[in-house]
């Protein structure tokens, strides 16, 4: 086992984001962490990231409380720019590899080719499916354990959103995990394994979604439909 949330909980001000939520996180696996605006996925994975201190419950990381160690091995992409307008392509990849010990160059420049971006391409003059491309590769060019995602499909056209699920697909591997966050059910449930619910806080269901299938007849979408 890669991660595991045991009863996190963050309230904001006296309300709870997140309620008592436990989950493992396998390694080998896509999951999709699903649920509406606000049922508390951000949070969540903020705290599994070590960004926001939960007010309750623990974080186990690699069999130990999370530590400083974990914080290499957890990379987490968020809804949020986090690139400075003056900067190219090719000066991303240099400011992540300054950042994070454990960044793979190669794997980065590799990537931005077979997805046709460019190194000399300037933040303020790329559109929001290059973005999304971007910081995808970014994100998935650290070597880590875990990796979160956090929307990163949203608004991007089926060209874009294509190449973004290939690159997840070449970096899953025994080794480590990959959750994907968002709302759209329709566009991850074709190649995520396992399936977690959000609502309100609360984790109301999740699955492996083939066992799903099999047991029940209903897909990942069928029972988005039913529990949201
Ligand atoms: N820093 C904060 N201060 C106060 N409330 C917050 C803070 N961050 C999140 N919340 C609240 O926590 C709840 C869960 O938000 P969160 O962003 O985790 O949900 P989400 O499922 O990721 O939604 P979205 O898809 O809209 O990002 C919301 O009601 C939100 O307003």
């Amino acid at each position: 086992m890669i991660a595991e949330s045991r009863r996190l909980t963050k309230a904001f001000m006296g309300k709870k984001a997140v309620k008592d939520v436990s989950l493992k996180i396998r390694s080998g696996s896509i999951y999709g962490l699903l649920g509406p605006n606000g049922s508390g996925k951000t949070t969540w994975m903020k705290m599994m990231t070590g960004f926001i201190k939960p007010t309750q419950g623990e974080v186990v990381f690699d069999g130990a409380p999370w530590n400083y160690r974990a914080k290499n091995q957890v990379a987490y992409m968020s809804t949020e720019p986090f690139y400075y307008d003056f900067m190219n392509i090719g000066m991303v990849g240099k400011y992540y590899s300054d950042f994070f010990e454990e960044f793979d160059q190669k794997k980065f420049h590799d990537l931005i080719a077979k997805v046709g971006l460019s190194e000399e391409m300037k933040m303020r003059e790329i559109s929001t499916g290059m973005m999304a491309k971007l910081k995808v590769i970014a994100t998935l060019s650290r070597k880590a354990m875990l990796y979160m995602l956090d929307e990163p499909l949203n608004g991007i056209d089926l060209k874009a959103r294509e190449e973004i699920i290939d690159v997840i697909l070449t970096t899953v591997s025994e080794k480590n995990a990959v959750i994907i966050s968002t709302h759209l059910i329709e566009e991850i449930e074709s190649f995520i394994d396992h399936a977690i619910f959000m609502k309100d806080g609360s984790v109301i269901y999740e699955c492996d979604v083939e066992e799903e299938r099999m047991r029940s007849g209903r897909s990942a979408a069928d029972l988005y439909r039913e529990l949201m």
